[in-house]
């Protein structure tokens, strides 16, 4: 298994980095924190550009390591970075932009086809324009496909979509999700956008004045009441599902989950397809009882774990379903709700969800 495995320790002086975590080979790793914190600074250690103490290695290959006084220079990281700015050669046009980057590694050692790339992007039909005519998704698009068509094992995303407006990013995200299923090459992808976090890591490193909070799957730190992104307005649980059947009259697809199922508009998936739905916190409140009138079409059997004050008037519950392997979900309800219900960790309650997300 591909791992990635870091130990980094940098000075500046005010700001100390001092972090140790491994990563695993597959998926996306999302860096998370507060502006500040040293989400890039890591990403500049592992492409070599920052030289901290530490080591860095990758699938057993080492990149770094202090101890054996090896420094690798960044070219000859086989990385792909993405930056907040697309930052493509205006005076070249996107295809030239991507067989640029295509060049930069002997033909022997691609790993990725060109027109794979192209039509995983989305750019076919931007090949022969110059990067200054392109809207700033686009842009964003290109780039990432430039650095994939160096055969990176593996990419480095510093805030890809953070200058991009809302329409962008809605635009633009499917498009990473597709990366994430389609290719086998590990991302590590810092930040501070709690929502993006959520639809896309599979592991959250959270990041808090340089050094590492917390560390864990997507499904554990998002719900984790003691960390700041449960805190968040767009706190939300993860959950994994398994597409059982459309109902063509109604247009509603059913969902089975560990312990249930949910109904949700109809969903593009296959029956038996694997999926990850979100279900926000503020989406999701609580009955002591099966409630048997209600609109509310997904009413799940489940027991608090734990609760928290958020503010004067809210608390958050976290809740586990019943069935193994009792993912975990969110409650935002008023402590009025909860003082009214005498509701207390180990109750057996039912969590009635409201509204479900698709997130791939
Ligand atoms: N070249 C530099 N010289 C000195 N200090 C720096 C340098 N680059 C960054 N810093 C400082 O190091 C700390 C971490 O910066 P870094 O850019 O890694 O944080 P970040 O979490 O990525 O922040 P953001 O989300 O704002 O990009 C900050 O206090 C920053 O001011």
């Amino acid at each position: 298994m591909i791992e990635l495995d870091v130990a980094f320790r940098l000075d500046r002086g005010n700001f100390t980095l001092d972090v140790a975590f491994t990563a695993p080979g597959l998926g996306i790793t999302g860096l998370f924190g507060r502006s500040g914190c040293g989400k890039t600074s890591i990403l500049r250690c592992v492409a070599g550009l920052e030289r901290a103490a530490g080591h860095c290695r990758l699938d057993g290959e080492t990149w770094q390591d202090d101890a054996k006084g090896i420094f690798l220079k960044t070219h000859r990281r086989p990385i792909g970075y993405v930056f907040q700015e697309a930052s493509l050669f205006a005076h070249l046009s996107v295809r030239d932009n991507l067989k640029y980057g295509m060049r930069r590694v002997p033909a022997s050692e691609h790993q990725i086809a060109f027109d794979e790339v192209v039509d995983l992007l989305g750019i076919r039909q931007h090949l022969e324009r110059a990067p200054s005519g392109l809207s700033g998704g686009e842009r964003q698009r290109v780039s990432i496909a430039r650095a994939l068509l160096t055969s990176p094992r593996l990419l480095l995303m510093d805030e890809p979509l953070s200058a991009l407006d809302h329409a962008s990013k809605q635009d633009i995200l499917p498009y990473l999700e597709r990366l994430h299923d389609t290719l086998r090459i590990p991302v590590l992808y810092v930040s501070h956008a709690p929502d993006e976090v959520a639809r896309l890591a599979d592991r959250i490193v959270l990041m808090r004045d340089g050094q590492v909070q917390a560390i864990g799957s997507a499904t554990e730190i998002l719900s984790r009441l003691d960390l700041p992104l449960a805190q968040d307005t767009e706190a939300s649980a993860l959950i994994e599902g398994r597409v059982q059947s459309h109902d063509d009259n109604y247009d509603l697809t059913r969902v089975a989950i560990p312990g249930g199922t949910l109904t949700v508009g109809r969903l593009d998936q296959a029956t038996e397809s694997r999926i990850r739905l979100r279900i926000h916190a503020r989406d999701v409140s609580i009955a002591i009882r099966k409630p048997e009138t209600s609109s509310i079409l997904n009413v799940l059997p489940a027991r608090i774990v734990e609760m928290q004050e958020i503010d004067r008037s809210h608390l958050l519950v976290k809740l586990c379903t019943a069935g193994e392997p009792h993912p975990p979900l969110l409650a935002r309800i008023t402590r009025y709700s909860r003082d009214r219900l005498k509701l207390e960790p180990g109750q057996e309650v039912f969590a009635q969800v409201k509204a479900v997300a698709l997130m791939d």
